[in-house]
This record gives structure tokens, C-alpha cells and sequence, in this order.
């Protein structure tokens, strides 16, 4: 079985005090958050159906919105599971790591799309991948498929002993389908169609959030899946791999925030969960006192010190 051993997995990220985040930021710089679900917003639940996001942190995520700062959500899970666990605030989505986009659930078509013509996905050979997966399940009670429009995961958190197993039925079921490829999660694995990305992702929601104002991507996450988005935001692939210069014509240079400790390319992190939730409220007096010190002001450079980072310990 592979491990969540990568080669861009080599950078001890800085522990950000969430409390101070605000510390961390610029008052003359333009912000946008990207959020993950599964371990950043939502704790861990044994079947994923029962996963929910705090009351608390949905109506952090609106107040953050009504200060104009633009949020998008990045997730594994369906369009449709991200659109029910959201559904109290209008937040754009890019569901299926990437591959089920909607910027806004009251547009047209053509604000949103999916990505599955693009990255050839079949859907025969979907249904054909999770049948063969829930017939090699059968012995096995402890499992838990989900079924996705776009993909199946086979979900082994409730008895971490079938990890090997899991991931021998996964490969199986899998290797036939050249356009098809095996993504690891947290107690996880999961069949998607080839080129499911999250940092592509990001950069099409962050293309359609700038403004004439660049703006400074931020991004947690807590996952594998995750480490293609703080790629992507970071910049860390310029150099081989072009794709972020050429969609927003300019050098990105975001925040990779890993919620948990462990490898990652993320710059900084945070420990779990509730300290995202501080984090949040943190950005949430950020943008709250930006407001206020540019209506106050025709002439916001006249009085405003751009602050320094401070943030780290
Ligand atoms: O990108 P995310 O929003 O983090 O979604 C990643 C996967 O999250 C879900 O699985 C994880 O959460 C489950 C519920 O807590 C847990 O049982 C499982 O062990 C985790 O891997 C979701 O079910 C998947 O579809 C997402 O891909």
C-alpha cells in the first residue's frame, strides 16, 4: 500500500497562533478564503453521512462574507452532500475535488459546470467500478462505500485494521481503467477519473473572484487532497508547471494553512479543528476592523501601517 509519502511533502510548515491570526495580515492587502470541509470545518464522524458543520461556523463563514471578503468551499464530498451541509449560507463549491464546480446555486447555467467531459469521465465505467467494489466487500462488515455522482470511496474508519485490505480491493477494482485513478483520504481510499485536482480548482474559483485588487488566496485544509490546493495557491509548482501564472496572468502568493501536524507543503498550520473556528473569528475581527479604518478614511495609505507578521512562534 502507498504511503502519504510525497516528494513535495518536505516543509516543516510554522505553527500559526490562531488567536493572533489577524496579526498575520495586512490591512492594505485584499483577502480570499478557501475552505476545505471534511477535518476543517466538520469533525470526523464514522459514516459521512452523519458529518455536519457547526451552526456556529456557517454563520462565522456569512458574517466573514458580509464583510466582502469572497469564500469558496473546496471539498471530496458530491456537489450535492457539500450543497446540504452548506445549505443555510450561498457559498460557491468545488465539489468532487474539483470536478463538480458551482459558483452560485442562483445562476444560470453557464456560471456553472462540471468537469466531467473534460477528463473523459464514463459513467458506465463508474458503475461498473462500484459494482465490483461492493461485491469484493461483501465478507468484509466494516466498511462503508460511498457513492458519488463522479466517483465511490471506500471508507475503512471503523476498523483502521482493513487499510491494506482496502486499498488491495481499491487498486483492483481500479487498474483496468486507464482514466481512472485511486485519490487516499483519511481512512479512505477512493476511485476518481484521472485529473480530479483541487489546486485547479482554486485557481478557477480565484479567477472568477479577482478584481482589478489582487487578492491573497488563503486555504486550509487538512487532507492529502489538500496539498495540490496549498501547491497551487503557493506557487509552489511555477517553476515546473505553469498552469497558476497562466490563469490569472500574475504570481499567486497565498497562505497554505494544514489543519493537523504531520507532512505537508503548507506553509503554516494549526492543530485541529476548533482552532480553525478561532482562526476564523480571528480573520472574522480582521476584515471587520478593515471595514470600518477604510470608510473612515478617502485616503486609506494616509494613516494605515501596513502590519508585519507577527503571528509566528
Ligand atoms: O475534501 P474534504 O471536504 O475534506 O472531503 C474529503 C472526504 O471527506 C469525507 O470523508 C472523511 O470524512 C468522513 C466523515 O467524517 C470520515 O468518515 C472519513 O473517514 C473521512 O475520510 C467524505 O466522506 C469523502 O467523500 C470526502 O472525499
Amino acid at each position: 500500500m502507498p504511503t502519504a509519502k510525497d516528494s513535495h511533502l518536505n516543509i516543516s510548515p510554522m505553527y500559526i497562533k490562531p488567536r493572533s491570526f489577524a496579526d498575520c495580515l495586512s490591512i492594505q492587502q485584499d483577502y480570499c478564503l478557501f475552505l476545505d470541509i471534511d477535518g476543517t470545518l466538520a469533525d470526523f464522524t464514522l459514516n459521512p453521512k452523519d458529518s455536519i458543520i457547526p451552526a456556529a461556523t456557517l454563520s462565522l463563514i456569512k458574517d466573514i462574507q458580509s464583510c466582502g471578503v469572497d469564500i469558496g468551499v473546496v471539498t471530496g464530498r458530491s456537489l450535492a452532500e457539500a450543497k446540504q451541509m452548506l445549505s443555510s449560507i450561498q457559498v460557491p463549491i468545488a465539489a468532487t475535488h474539483g470536478l463538480e464546480i458551482e459558483f452560485d446555486r442562483n445562476e444560470a447555467q453557464g456560471t456553472n459546470y462540471d468537469n466531467s467531459d473534460t477528463l473523459q469521465f464514463d459513467n458506465t465505467e463508474l458503475s461498473a467500478i462500484k459494482l465490483a467494489i461492493i461485491q469484493s466487500c461483501k465478507p468484509y462488515k466494516d466498511f462503508t462505500i460511498e457513492d458519488k455522482p463522479y466517483s465511490v470511496a471506500l471508507h475503512y474508519r471503523q476498523n483502521p485494521d482493513l487499510a491494506d485490505t482496502a486499498y488491495a480491493i481499491m487498486a483492483k477494482r481500479v487498474k483496468s481503467y486507464v482514466n481512472w485513478t485511486l485519490q487516499q483520504g483519511k481512512y479512505v481510499w477512493e476511485a476518481v477519473p484521472k485529473g480530479a485536482d483541487k489546486g485547479a480548482a482554486i485557481l478557477t474559483l480565484l479567477k472568477k473572484m479577482q478584481t482589478d485588487h489582487k487578492l491573497c488566496p488563503i486555504f486550509i485544509g487538512d487532507d492529502i487532497t489538500d496539498e495540490a490546493g496549498f501547491r497551487a495557491i503557493q506557487q509552489e509548482d511555477a517553476l515546473s508547471d505553469n498552469t497558476s501564472m497562466a490563469q490569472l496572468g500574475q504570481p499567486i502568493k497565498g497562505m497554505g494553512i494544514k489543519v493537523g501536524s504531520g507532512a505537508t507543503c503548507a506553509h503554516y498550520y494549526v492543530h485541529d479543528i476548533t482552532e480553525v473556528t478561532v482562526l476564523l473569528r480571528s480573520f472574522l475581527d480582521f476584515c471587520q476592523n478593515r471595514a470600518t479604518l477604510l470608510s473612515e478614511s478617502s485616503a486609506p495609505n494616509d494613516f494605515i501601517t501596513k502590519k508585519t507578521t507577527r503571528c509566528l512562534i
